[in-house]
């Protein structure tokens, strides 16, 4: 087990991290231990004045004119490319559209219709709820089937009826981050192609999708890449098969010449061809700004001050806590998993509501878990050692058996 430092020695880890600089692009609130990027990213400071600029000057003054004078139009594509640069894809590999839920939706029939008289979709048991939802729907709509095979047996249940492999890289509760390459390399021995959900690895972990090999991923915009509650999502084609890949939802923005106003389709010969309607420009703006915010960040700094704040996270646990009935199910192996880490515990929902009392927000996945975010851009190493002590206190004083700790809201 690592030592767990001193307050001192934490701010020593923080005076020493060469990503110290990045907490002032964000605001965040006095108080508050915000432990939960991995579900809605911090507000970049830029982003106000970015959404502003765009609706007073762009939209209200502009109007239209503003699709080609102010790029909205490449938006998708200019977006799609700065993101390419964190998850190891070409600049035209990658585009941002629809939510994540609608990425893996086109992108899965695509690669069924691409694997003809393949009659499997295969995931994984617990995969986030979306994917499994989602993969269901396309096996209806493509006529395949849904297969889950749990995660030790992934690679040999690959087998020559399989279409396409669905598994989100870093898993939404437990952390535990897949072998991008492995899995890929199996799936491809038998004709299958991968499709990654890297909602809980981009901006999080370094991510290599070419030096992967991979065929196809999606991924979320509001979670680490800061683009706010609903920010749209983006998706990633091989090069090798753009072209090859058609995307269900033939709308005319994924349309070769959109402006020729043809009555019949005709899919755009890149990565463009999975746009469907018209993006949302304003959510555009704060994804944007939201994306900015790792202008000049080595990827290599963003995943060694992960792990790190994880194994702060994971030491103070197993020290300050020890004897309060946690149990780690993230990996210990840094490798091994993303930029979360989760206890459970029979009493996390109160536990949870307790710390988000005490100014520590992280979250509650059912049934057990207390799952606590660290990300790397905006978490301070003594906000995770101050979110310890708090946890260690909650803990000691039983602070979380209170029946207003039970209550439970729409969303948790
Ligand atoms: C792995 C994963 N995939 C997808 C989503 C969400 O998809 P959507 O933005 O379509 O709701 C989430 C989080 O909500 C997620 O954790
Ligand atoms: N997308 C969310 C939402 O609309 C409301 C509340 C939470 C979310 C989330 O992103 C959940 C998240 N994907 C998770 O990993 O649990």
């Amino acid at each position: 087990m690592t030592a767990f430092p001193t307050l001192d020695e934490a701010r020593a880890l923080d005076a020493a991290d060469p990503l110290r600089d990045r907490r002032a692009d964000f605001t965040l609130p006095e108080g508050v231990i915000y432990l939960d990027g991995n579900s809605l990213g911090a507000l970049p400071r830029r982003t106000a004045g970015a959404v502003a600029d765009l609706v007073t000057r762009q939209w209200g003054e502009h109007l239209i004119a503003s699709w080609n004078m102010h790029g909205w139009i490449d938006a998708p594509a200019r977006l799609g490319a700065r993101i390419a640069t964190l998850v190891g894809a070409a600049s035209h590999e990658v585009i941002v559209a629809d939510s994540t839920s609608a990425n893996i939706f086109k992108l899965a029939v695509a690669a069924c219709r691409a694997r003809p008289g393949r009659r499997t979709i295969l995931s994984e048991p617990g995969n986030f709820p979306t994917d499994l939802y989602v993969a269901s729907g396309v096996a209806a709509t493509v006529g395949v089937e849904l297969r889950i095979a749990a995660p030790e047996a992934l690679v040999d249940a690959i087998d020559d009826d399989t279409a396409v492999v669905l598994l989100t890289h870093v898993h939404y509760k437990s952390g535990h981050r897949h072998d991008m390459a492995a899995i890929t390399v199996a799936a491809q021995a038998r004709g299958a192609l991968t499709l990654w959900d890297l909602s809980h690895s981009a901006g999080a972990v370094a991510v290599d999708l070419n030096g992967s090999n991979a065929d196809l991923a999606v991924g979320c915009g509001y979670k680490y890449l800061n683009g706010g509650p609903g920010a749209p999502a983006f998706l990633f084609v091989a090069e090798r098969h753009h072209g090859l890949l058609e995307s269900p939802l033939s709308g005319w923005m994924g349309h070769a010449a959109p402006f020729a106003f043809d009555d019949a389709y005709a899919p755009a010969p890149g990565i463009r061809r999975f746009l469907c309607g018209t993006p949302p420009i304003v959510a555009m703006a704060a994804l944007e700004a939201g994306i900015a915010c790792f202008d000049d960040v080595a990827m290599a700094d963003l995943e060694a001050k992960s792990a790190a704040l994880c194994d702060l996270f994971i030491a103070g646990v197993e020290s300050r806590c020890a004897g309060h009935g946690f149990t780690l199910i993230t990996p210990r192996d840094a490798g091994r998993r993303g930029s979360h880490v989760s206890v459970a515990h029979d009493q996390a929902f109160p536990i949870c509501q307790a710390l988000i009392a005490h100014g520590v927000v992280g979250d509650f996945r059912a049934p057990d878990v207390l799952r606590m975010g660290f990300t790397p851009l905006y978490t301070r190493f003594e906000d995770v050692w101050r979110a310890v002590e708090i946890l260690g206190d909650v803990m000691e004083r039983r602070a979380w058996d209170d029946p207003q700790f039970r209550v439970r809201g729409a969303v948790t």
